[in-house]
């Protein structure tokens, strides 16, 4: 039997991880939701109750499909995802803030984190439920929601590629100073996390360290549904 998520979190290889993230930006937790938890997650999306608004995002030149971002109380599983992954990945974080010269420095649980977010007005619920069908896509973009940011985001693939939808795959882009972006495809099997940079990450150079600038997307859905969870760590305002 597959192991639980929160299970799977804490036998996690977080300096793996660490070392995916600081190389390239982003790191794979392969089947981190198994199939169960996939299917109870991504069929939350026809509910009306326990999201706070949905998106349309043609509407807001966003790209083409829909989101809905959950109200409190949210699900338990994305409650603890947050709550457990959080430990982990604020190492990372710091180190990140250190080598690019940023003072912020994050609290040990994501609890005190939330209520900094809150005390600074930053009060609404940020992780969501994306909804891709055929033609839809997501344009690059980058989930700032105001003045606190927590550097790292997750996203986890609750469909099946090859057997729900094709196309839709996930996309991250580099830009480096003075430089042309890079494109970096993110292959995802249902289940699978991605951990990616928020915003801004610093790179080893010949020189000492340079920020580059992260942007995700995700590329055109070619056939079926495509559905997402999006786990973000700070409050929007
Ligand atoms: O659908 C995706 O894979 C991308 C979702 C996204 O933009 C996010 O989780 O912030
Ligand atoms: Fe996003």
């Amino acid at each position: 039997m597959q192991q639980h998520p929160i299970a799977r979190l804490n036998t996690t290889d977080w300096s793996a991880v660490a070392g995916d993230l600081d190389a390239g930006g982003r790191a794979v937790l392969p089947g981190l939701f198994d199939e169960r938890s996939c299917a109870a997650l991504a069929g939350l999306y026809e509910r009306e109750e326990g999201f706070r608004s949905e998106v349309i995002m043609a509407r807001h030149g966003f790209g083409q499909g829909r989101y809905k971002y959950f109200a409190h109380p949210l699900p338990e599983l994305v409650l603890a995802i947050r709550e457990v992954a959080w430990p982990y990945l604020v190492p990372i974080a710091h180190g990140w803030h250190q080598r690019m010269g940023l003072d912020v420095r994050f609290p040990d649980t994501h609890r005190d984190f939330i209520a900094r977010c809150h005390a600074a007005g930053q009060r609404r619920p940020t992780p969501l439920l994306l909804d891709y069908g055929p033609g839809d896509y997501n344009c690059l973009h980058q989930d700032l929601y105001g003045a606190h940011v927590f550097p790292l985001q997750i996203a986890v693939l609750l469909s099946a590629p090859g057997r729900d939808f094709t196309g839709g795959e996930f996309v991250l882009t580099e830009q480096r100073p003075r430089m042309q972006s890079r494109p970096d495809v993110v292959p995802l099997g249902q289940g699978d996390a991605v951990i990616f940079a928020v915003n801004q990450r610093p790179v080893r150079g010949s020189r000492g360290d340079y920020r580059v600038t992260m942007r995700h997307g995700v590329a055109r859905v070619r056939s079926g549904r495509r559905r997402t969870l999006g786990i973000i760590f700070h409050d929007a305002a």
